[in-house]
């Protein structure tokens, strides 16, 4: 009897073993990081040839970034009450990212504020606007001190610049970005860190604690030293997935992200 646990129990171990050891593989191996070309003419490509309109993957995309900031900083975690998050919005589809997030983050029970210094004339980033002023989320109208955000915030959400990124960082962007490399809470960036180039990353750029990765992580990401890099954007058509080789992992059940680490 106990010869035959025995086994039943070496075999469960080393079954396991070897599930654990296929799954890094798997991870290590297939996983692609993008270049910022290759991130861009995906994304023409969701569009032009799939016929997904910004509005709909934008608003997958933030909900995934919403979901990844619960998941690494669950509310009855914060530190600071009430559950206060300053959301940073750039003037591109990443900032809408974020005010979709925001919009969810509040739905979640946190309490963001947005800061949306460069806003484009645009209907969709308009009406994005509205959604989160019609759900009491306030603007603020200047980057606080950083001292001022470590003692009235949890956490920073990132949603300045993402793939489209290019250059010398312009204002008011550099101050702002100056001002989240002295800030001690944590940071979580929407698909890139913003101020990072999109391939090379940034040594001396925000070292930001949480990383979510949209479509798939951009080769960038390779310099993220934070704690949890998220995967999320789960729209992508097999086929497409396919055509570039993603190898993106199978995310569990009906979950919007997926944990790389
Ligand atoms: N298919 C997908 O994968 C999906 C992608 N999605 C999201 O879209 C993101 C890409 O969005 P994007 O292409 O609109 O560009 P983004 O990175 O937000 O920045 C462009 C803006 O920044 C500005 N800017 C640039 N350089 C600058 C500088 N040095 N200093 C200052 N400003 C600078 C530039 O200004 P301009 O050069 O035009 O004056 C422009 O206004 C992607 O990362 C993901 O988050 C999801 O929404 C849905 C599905
Ligand atoms: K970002």
């Amino acid at each position: 009897g106990s010869v035959l646990t025995h086994t039943g129990a070496c075999a469960r171990v080393a079954s396991n073993i070897y599930s654990k050891h296929r799954q890094a593989c798997t991870m290590a191996n297939t996983i692609k990081y993008l270049g910022q070309e290759e991130a861009q003419h995906i994304d023409e490509e969701l569009f032009n040839e799939y016929s997904f309109s910004v509005d709909q993957l934008m608003e997958l995309a933030g909900l995934s970034c919403a979901t990844a900031v619960s998941k690494g900083y669950p509310l009855q975690s914060l530190l600071r009450s009430p559950p206060r998050v300053l959301v940073i919005c750039g003037p591109g589809n990443n900032g809408g990212d974020g005010l979709v997030c925001a919009r969810h983050l509040k739905l979640f029970g946190y309490e963001p504020s947005v800061l949306y210094p460069k806003r484009p004339n645009k209907q969709l980033f308009q009406n994005l606007t509205t959604q989160c002023e019609k759900m009491d989320i306030s603007f603020l109208s200047e980057m606080p001190e950083a001292d001022v955000i470590d003692e009235a915030y949890n956490l920073v959400v990132d949603a300045i610049f993402g793939f489209s990124f290019k250059g010398a960082v312009r204002e008011p962007f550099g101050d702002i970005l100056s001002k989240l490399k002295k800030i001690t809470v944590p940071i979580a960036s929407v698909d890139i860190p913003s101020g990072w180039d999109v391939e090379k990353g940034c040594p001396d750029g925000i070292q930001p604690d949480m990383l979510i990765s949209l479509t798939a992580p951009k080769k960038a990401a390779n310099h993220f030293k934070g704690r949890y890099h998220f995967l999320g954007g789960r729209f992508v058509p097999p086929a497409l997935e396919q055509k570039y080789q993603l190898n993106l992992p199978q995310y569990p059940g009906t979950d919007c992200v997926y944990q790389l680490n």
